[in-house]
């Protein structure tokens, strides 16, 4: 049973407060060089267009609804807004929701859907019907008659109710649809109790047509991690999801070679940060954990522990906008629109920047007593709000997480000092308290431990802190007086300096962040940028910072608005189709009221702030004089005045508007800054006078006199957020609306006037219908025929134009004709349609490229097995030399060998001849001296032979050799 309540505005309840002053940080390598539309984002002041660019009547149709009065201002320069005056086709009427809900206009809800309950009567469905109190209750029609049903809910009561109080419930089968497109009914009961149906099942995404819907589970969800993202990659999944989103956006990116933008939003506590950090994570896992994506998350705890605290609605509340740009293959960025009064005012139940109590509870000793620390409620800064920890969360292992990202993004250990040196000297400053000195009720500060270590810390001499903390320097005529200050002057003296130097401090480390990741990367190629920024606020006392806060969301809302359903329509009017005209909430109006010139909210604001004796109340008094008629204004009694933003009326309180809109930090404060010893106050003050140096467009205040001159609070936050609007422009935006089911963030409740709250804020229900109805994608004929020409089967495709070749692929494939619509220059088709193109394409192309891979994989083989060859021969030729190369030489080597064999044998043989003939002489010799000497000396005997006999007859007593005897 679904259960509405009469008074839906709980969603908007909570004392959040944010700080004044909001600035938008860039990188030294922003956008200029790509865009040059856009500037400098240290002088994002010059980029509210010039009258010039506005009176090209950018914006047509925009007329506020009182004075006919076109808005001059607009951060789109290109196209032209054209809001078809159409009278609405369809069936405007047929609204059956019996108690209109607060804060959307019953001209528009009377619109709202396209559903009828007399058709649900007639046939005795299923269909909601709402009791007294307000709640939706499901029943069976049993009779009709007349005006008047009867009508039975699930507990067997019987029931008469009206008729047309009636609203269609749609048939079981469609419980939990992925899409809401998908429902048969579309009316508010059908899709919250979808949203909730799914929620109860842990399904906590859904599609509403282009966007996804997000419903924080305030628990953990098993939807995350490798696996799903693997699934989402390989398109095995297909459920909605921040992945699936993400999947789209690369693709597009891929595709389309367009930049494209991830944009978050919803209020504050609905889960727009771990949104972002679920896609980051996706793009991580991409890239493998080592790209851009993975550093940027690694260094998300030093922009947590900087820029978020803990609010009434979420304990880590992220009190700056911010914009993450993703280079793919080269290098990541993140800019940020935030704010900085936290710093010196925090409500109660609420905490300054979680970085001030991780500091307290996780610096060591030695750091501690370097920078003079003490325990959070020493400071008064932290004291305000009594409150100093978060349930479950441990400050001081945080403070060692941050510690390792600032070493992640080199922030070497000297200037990591430096920084928490700085952090305590807001906190020191905090404590600075003043003793009035003369009876003019002027001060000066108590020289006790406050402003010493504060002097200390940021190396400065006491004297000129105390004379920059009590006093003014104002130059008249050649002369400069010094004038003292009254205590109110001094505290927002002090507060000023504190806020300063904390914003600086911001600034500078969210360079460093920028620079570490720009680290040996050139910025060349497409970008995915993630907009994660603060949502709409309405509390029971809303001030300035609420004020730029929804001014901001209006801004968002428009650019919802303008990419869902203005541009959408205007691109049908331009392209001559036939389609169904869909109404939605403009914001124009409103937004007017804000931008207009000279009578709009913030020229009025910064027209009274440059007056010396404005006050808030004449301010107040000023926007009723001249706005009273504007319907988007309604002026209160007193210092307040009510605006009725897209998401619902707003009272805003004035007071403190104007000087938080002159923030005044006194060329004094700067001055001092710059005459320190440490080097971060030197920088931050170098940066403040270079900011002030430059060419400004927008009123003037003069700040510590005449020395200097700057931008209102109010218009440096519009020229910021006409920049990032720009930027975003240049981007085919996702969008991803995040809805938050309960106020006590628990997890499995679902209030369902809450969430209808955030749904009809957001226009989700509109977008569905225009969804529906509309055709989402198109495609200029050339490009159709481009991408699909190459699947006719028919040889025409290239010698014909492309309208030609488009139809006949769209008559070739029996697309239905009522799935599309051929427009003058682009061809629409209805959701999904272009789906089956798609696919017809990549299974082709799959094809295509099976065939080319088979023949070439056949060419290949072919030309291996050819070179095989050719190697093999010339292996073989190769060989052979070689082989014939070592023969001859081991011919030679043999022949060399039998010489040199034969000159040893012979060389052996002829002393072995030689000792043999030495041997045989000697023999010779002996036997004959041994014959003569036998003789008695008669030689004549040994010559006539009978030496020869004797030798004989001697051999038979004595053998001698027969050689010897041939020898003697
Ligand atoms: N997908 C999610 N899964 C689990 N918890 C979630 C999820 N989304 C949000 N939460 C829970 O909701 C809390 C608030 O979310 P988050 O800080 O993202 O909100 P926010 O919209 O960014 O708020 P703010 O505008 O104040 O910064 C988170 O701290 C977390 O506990």
């Amino acid at each position: 049973m679904l259960q509405k309540k009469s008074q839906v505005l709980p969603s908007f309840q909570s004392i959040k407060s944010l700080p004044v002053d909001f600035r938008f940080v860039g990188s030294p390598t922003s956008e200029q060089s790509e865009n040059a539309n856009l500037v400098n984002s240290n002088t994002a002041c010059l980029s509210v267009p010039e009258k010039n660019d506005l009176e090209n009547g950018l914006v047509e149709g925009a007329e506020d609804s009182v004075g006919n009065d076109v808005n001059e201002d607009s951060p789109y320069s290109q196209a032209a807004i054209l809001v078809e005056q159409r009278p609405s086709v369809g069936d405007e009427d047929l609204d059956t929701v019996p108690t209109p809900l607060p804060l959307v206009s019953t001209f528009h809800r009377e619109r709202r859907w396209a559903d009828t309950s007399s058709y649900a009567a007639k046939k005795k469905l299923q269909s909601w019907f709402q009791l007294s109190n307000g709640d939706w209750e499901l029943g069976k029609i049993l009779s009709t008659s007349g005006t008047e049903s009867v009508i039975s809910p699930p507990d067997g009561k019987v029931l008469k109710v009206k008729t047309e109080s009636l609203v269609p419930a749609n048939p079981d089968i469609l419980d939990g649809v992925d899409d809401l497109m998908q429902l048969s009914y579309l009316n508010e009961p059908s899709v919250l109790y979808n949203l909730q149906y799914r929620y109860n099942r842990d399904m906590i995404y859904t599609k509403a047509g282009p966007v996804l819907v997000a419903i924080n589970p305030f628990k953990e969800v098993p939807l995350y991690g490798n696996n799903y993202i693997e699934a989402y990659k390989n398109k095995s999944m297909e459920s909605p999801h921040v992945y699936a989103i993400t999947d789209t956006a690369i693709r597009e990116m891929i595709r389309d070679e367009v930049n494209q933008s991830i944009i978050i939003s919803g209020e504050s506590g609905a889960g727009k940060t771990e949104t972002a950090k679920i896609a980051m994570q996706y793009l991580a896992a991409l890239g493998g954990g080592s790209g851009i994506e993975y550093e940027i998350l690694k260094t998300n705890p030093i922009l947590e522990a900087f820029g978020n605290a803990k609010t009434l609605r979420n304990d880590n509340s992220s009190r700056f906008g911010k914009l993450i740009e993703i280079h793919f293959s080269e290098t990541g960025k993140i800019s940020v629109l935030l704010e900085k009064s936290r710093v010196v005012q925090c409500m109660e139940g609420e905490r300054s920047y979680h970085i001030f109590y991780q500091l307290c509870a996780g610096a060591s000793p030695k750091l501690r007593e370097k920078i003079s620390l003490k325990i959070a409620s020493e400071y008064k800064y932290l004291r305000q709000s009594n409150c100093y920890t978060i349930t479950g969360v441990d400050d001081a292992e945080r403070f060692r997480g941050v510690m390792e990202a600032l070493d992640i993004v080199h922030v070497s250990k000297e200037d990591q000092e430096s920084v928490f040196a700085m952090l305590a000297a807001v906190l020191w400053l905090g404590n600075v308290s003043f003793s009035i000195v003369d009876n003019e009720n002027h001060v000066e500060p108590l020289a006790d431990e406050g402003l010493t270590t504060v002097a200390k810390l940021i190396g400065c001499n006491v004297g000129e802190l105390k004379l920059a903390l009590s006093t003014r320097k104002m130059r008249v005529g050649n002369d400069t007086i010094v004038q003292k200050l009254s205590l109110s002057q001094a505290i927002d003296t002090r507060d000023a300096l504190a806020k300063s130097i904390y914003s600086c401090l911001f600034d500078w480390l969210v360079e460093q962040v920028n620079k570490s990741l720009a680290v040996g990367k050139r910025r060349t190629g497409r970008s995915i940028s993630i907009l994660d920024i603060y949502g709409f606020e309405s509390f029971e006392r809303n001030s300035f910072e609420q004020f730029c806060i929804n001014y901001a969301n209006e801004r968002l809302q428009q650019h919802f608005n303008r990419h869902l359903f203005k541009l959408e329509q205007e691109e049908y009017i331009q392209d001559g189709i036939d389609w169904t005209k869909v109404d939605f909430d403009d914001n124009q109006d409103c937004l007017n009221l804000f931008e207009k010139k000279p009578l709009g909210l913030l020229s009025l604001l910064d027209e009274e702030s440059t007056f010396p004796n404005g006050t808030d109340l004449t301010f107040a008094n000023k926007l009723k004089q001249h706005l009273n008629s504007n319907s988007c204004f309604r002026g209160e009694r007193g210092k307040a005045f009510s605006v009725s933003h897209y998401a619902g009326e707003v009272t805003y309180d004035t007071t403190g508007f104007l000087e938080k809109n002159r923030d005044l930090l006194h060329l004094d404060s700067i001055q001092l800054l710059s005459s320190c010893s440490c080097h971060l106050p030197q920088i931050f003050a170098s940066n403040m006078l270079t900011q002030s140096e430059k060419p400004v467009v927008g009123p003037l205040y003069k700040a510590g006199g005449a020395d200097s001159q700057k931008l209102s609070v109010a218009t440096k936050f519009k020229g910021q957020l006409f920049q990032l609007m720009q930027r975003l422009e240049n981007t085919t935006p996702h969008f991803i609306r995040c809805i938050k089911p309960n106020n006590s963030q628990s997890p499995g409740s679902y209030e369902q006037g809450l969430v209808l709250q955030q749904l009809r804020c957001c226009g989700v229900l509109e977008v569905v219908r225009i969804s529906r109805s509309g055709f989402p994608t198109r495609m200029s004929h050339q490009k159709f025929a481009r991408r699909y020409g190459f699947l006719l089967l028919e040889s025409v495709a290239y010698s014909q134009d492309p309208l030609s070749i488009s139809v006949a692929i769209l008559h070739q494939f029996d697309i239905l004709p009522e799935m599309y619509q051929v427009g003058y220059t682009k061809l629409f088709f209805r959701t999904g349609q272009i789906g089956v193109l798609e696919d017809t394409r990549n299974h082709t192309l799959h094809g295509i490229l099976r065939v080319q891979s088979c023949f070439r994989g056949h060419q290949a083989r072919a030309y291996l097995r050819e070179l095989k060859r050719g190697i093999c021969v010339l292996q073989s030729f190769v060989r052979g030399e070689k082989i014939r190369k070592e023969y001859a030489v081991s011919q030679q080597r043999h022949r060399a060998a039998v010489v040199i064999q034969r000159h040893i044998k012979s060389t052996i043989c002829g002393k072995k001849y030689k000792d043999m003939h030495q041997a045989s002489i000697m023999i010779q010799s002996v036997i004959r001296g041994w014959l003569v000497r036998r003789f008695s000396g008669d030689v004549g005997l040994l010559k006539s032979g009978a030496t020869k006999m004797y030798v004989y007859e001697l051999q038979e007593y004595y053998p001698i050799p027969m050689h010897w005897i041939w020898f003697i």
